[in-house]
């Protein structure tokens, strides 16, 4: 099986140890040519694509390790190149459903789940070949941290949330399933280090369970995690131990 390592947080490269080294992982590190964020990003998401195309073509499952939640939209790019329509189940502390527009932090970080439905396609979507996934093919898990503009968002749209523990089969979208997990979904309490620690969140166990729930309906055709924690105040064992786990849940859906 296919694993892909894209040790980026936007545009910056990240140390190596920041990801899990799993046996068999192919590293992306491309230099970034110069230019704004967004053709920065353009350029590294590209390089991601081909390769899931390449991997889910091959009828494999890839899992895809990155330092951020952008580069699901590579993911997902990829998984559609190969000819996969799928849905989107996103499992995240966060909305990742801000804009440029009503973003207060400005962080970037805080929008790819609003691209991925159709927001503004000329920053990433276009440059990718990126079909917009309809809204009501997007599940949001756990989403505890919502900013009001997200949460506006969310009221006026058929895009669900769903706690983790009521991740199951009959919730989950039709066909095809990218499964993306930001790792900031875990409770800060469970894990330490997270760039964005959210309190009141599911323990590392709920996660697992809940992502295997979806992996076992045999539907995944790509698995992202988004690895957001700080490499210095994370533990690499339990850093590694939680990617481990959810790769391997993956490898066991056949
Ligand atoms: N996936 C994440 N870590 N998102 C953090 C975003 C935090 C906040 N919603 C913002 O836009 O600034």
């Amino acid at each position: 099986m296919t694993t892909i390592r894209v040790p980026y947080h936007l545009d910056e490269p990240l140390p190596e140890a920041t990801l899990p080294d799993l046996p068999g992982a192919s590293t992306v590190s491309p230099d970034l040519p110069d230019g704004d964020l967004w053709a920065r990003m353009a350029h590294l998401h590209e390089e991601v694509a081909v390769r899931v195309a390449e991997s889910v073509r091959a009828a494999e499952a890839p899992a895809v390790l990155s330092g951020d939640c952008m580069v699901a939209l590579g993911t997902i790019a990829g998984v559609q190149r190969a000819g996969v329509d799928a849905s989107v189940v996103w499992f995240d502390a966060h909305g990742d459903l801000q804009t440029l527009e009503t973003s207060a932090s400005g962080y970037m970080g805080g929008i790819p789940l609003r691209i991925l439905v159709g927001y503004r396609p000329e920053l990433s979507a276009e440059r990718l070949g990126l079909r917009a996934v309809a809204e009501e093919r997007v599940l949001l898990v756990d989403g505890r941290d919502l900013d009001p503009p997200e949460a506006e968002f969310l009221a006026a749209s058929p895009l669900r949330r769903y706690g983790v523990e009521e991740v199951a089969a009959e919730i989950l979208p039709p066909g095809p399933i990218v499964l993306h997990v930001d790792l900031d979904v875990v409770d800060p309490g469970e894990f330490e280090g997270l760039l964005f620690p959210t309190p009141g969140g599911p323990g590392v166990s709920a996660v697992l369970d809940a992502a295997r729930r979806v992996l076992h309906t045999g539907r995944v055709a790509a698995l992202s995690i988004g690895c957001t924690w700080d490499p210095d105040r994370s533990d690499p064992a339990a850093r590694s131990g939680l990617v481990a786990d959810l790769v391997s849940h993956r490898a066991s859906t056949g």
